[in-house]
């Protein structure tokens, strides 16, 4: 469909200050001050078609490291022979952005974690009832004490540790507050709060992570799942609430559909302070990335993806695109050239109106009146009931009709065409 930039002149100056910002600045949220930890590389690989060989591993990481994320977290170590091996050599790349293995909490996968040459461990360990009766069997006691091992062990290796409990929201928030207390006490990095089953709402997130935050003096950390589509407003309320690290993946790619996406974070995060986000992640990497992700793990990327997806930056009503063509912030939160991306106006359907035709008439640089424009238009209009017109069939019509109008005989020859495909055989 038409390619279509509006002029950089038309826009007005940005306002200095971003008017999606909070009106009054809240001193315990983050979202003007958060780190991103990109867990492509160990949640991503739960996602049911990864098989990332080490070569791949490495060729993510750099991608990841190029767009500015602030951790790569990795696959614990523990779970095979390549998985310790890929610890060590992404560990050794020499990467800006700090590595991380993810570990239970547990002394042999801590001790072998550390050997890789890992920059910190996230810890975790299940809090909830199903996991305690389910999976590991233990109780808040041997939790407890198990943390404070496995934390005071770690830290005594001069690593960083974050200690998460594993589904949070279906925990005893008694049980919660306590164990966090007791692991920030014993002066752990950070702390980690799990939707580990994607069952959260971002008032819950609000809440929970605000309470934390009034009990622990360390870095608090969040992970969202998106059984329920939450995943990303649950990120942002949770940097609302004083969350200061987010878990994202490349695509949203993990458990079941995913957590939080590293692209659609960053969109929401951009809308609501652009310069902190511009000033720290390289946005136009962002395409890379996930680029080498999607072909890694056999998928496309979804054409109504966060920023990159097809249609992410194309306007086809009229009344859009007219608005859009006078200034682009009409219809539009994320400018696209700041992601690296191209803004498309459709106009070869019966939505499009006369402005848009209009816009494209001076791209061809035809001598042509708003009256022609209109005349045009109405016919797109009548051939697009039939089917979608190419550019290249609205180019031609602009351009036979053009022609036409030098003989006088323009009228007459809009009424001739009586077809979509009769422009294509003109052409
Ligand atoms: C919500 C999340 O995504 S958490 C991260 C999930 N990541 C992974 O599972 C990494 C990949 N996993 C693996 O390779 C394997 O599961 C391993 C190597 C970790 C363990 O393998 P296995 O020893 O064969 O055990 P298996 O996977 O069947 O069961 C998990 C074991 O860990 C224990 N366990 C589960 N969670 C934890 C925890 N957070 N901390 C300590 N122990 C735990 C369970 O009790 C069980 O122990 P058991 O052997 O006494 O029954
Ligand atoms: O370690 C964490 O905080 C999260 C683990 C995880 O993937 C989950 O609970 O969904
Ligand atoms: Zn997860």
């Amino acid at each position: 469909m038409a390619a279509n930039n509006a002029s950089e002149n038309a826009r007005p100056k940005e306002p200095i200050v971003s008017p999606y910002m909070p009106k009054y600045p809240d001193p315990m949220s983050n979202i003007s001050n958060f780190k991103i930890i990109e867990s492509t590389l160990r949640e991503g690989e739960q996602f049911a078609n990864a098989f990332f060989t080490t070569e791949k591993k490495v060729e993510i990481a750099k991608a990841l490291d190029a767009v500015g994320v602030d951790y790569l977290e990795l696959t614990s170590p523990a779970a095979s022979e390549q998985s310790r091996n890929d610890c060590k050599v992404i560990s050794s790349l020499g990467l800006k952005a700090k590595i991380l293995t993810h570990t239970r909490c547990h002394m042999d996968d801590a001790k072998l974690a550390i050997d890789t040459g890992v920059d910190g461990l996230d810890v975790v360990i299940g809090t909830s009832s199903y996991l305690r009766e389910f999976s590991h069997g233990k109780d808040m006691d041997y939790i407890t004490n198990k943390a404070i091992e496995v934390i005071t062990y770690i830290k005594s290796k001069g690593l960083e540790v974050r200690f998460s409990t594993e589904d949070s929201f279906r925990s005893d928030l008694v049980d919660l507050l306590s164990i966090y207390k007791a692991v920030d006490k014993i002066g752990v990095t950070r702390v980690g709060i799990a939707d580990t089953v994607g069952c959260a709402n971002p008032r819950q997130v609000y809440e929970l992570v605000r309470t934390l935050r009034s009990v622990v003096s360390c870095d608090i950390e969040c992970h969202f799942h998106n059984d329920t589509g939450c995943a990303i407003a649950n990120a942002y309320a949770a940097l609302e609430g004083g969350a200061t690290h987010i878990d994202t993946s490349v695509l949203g790619i993990g458990e079941r559909n995913g957590i939080t996406p590293l692209g659609g974070l960053l969109a929401r995060m951009y809308a609501a302070d652009k310069s902190y986000v511009m000033n720290k992640y390289d946005l136009t990497k962002i395409r890379d990335v996930e680029n080498i992700v999607a072909s890694a793990v056999d998928v496309t990327v979804p054409f109504n993806n966060y920023i990159t997806g097809y249609c992410a930056f194309t306007h086809k009503a009229g009344i859009h695109a007219k608005a859009i063509l006078n200034n682009p912030s009409t219809y539009e939160i994320l400018k696209p050239e700041d992601f690296g991306m191209t803004r498309y106006v459709s106009i070869g359907h019966r939505l499009t109106g006369w402005n848009a035709v209009k816009n494209r008439v001076e791209q061809l640089d035809l001598d042509l009146t708003d009256q022609d424009a209109k005349n045009v238009t109405a016919k797109i209009k009548t051939l697009a009931d039939v089917r979608p017109l190419s550019l290249d069939d609205v180019d031609t019509l602009l351009r036979n009709y053009h022609h036409a109008k030098t003989q006088g005989s323009h009228n007459k020859f809009l009424a001739n065409i009586e077809t979509p495909d009769m422009i294509t055989d003109m052409a």
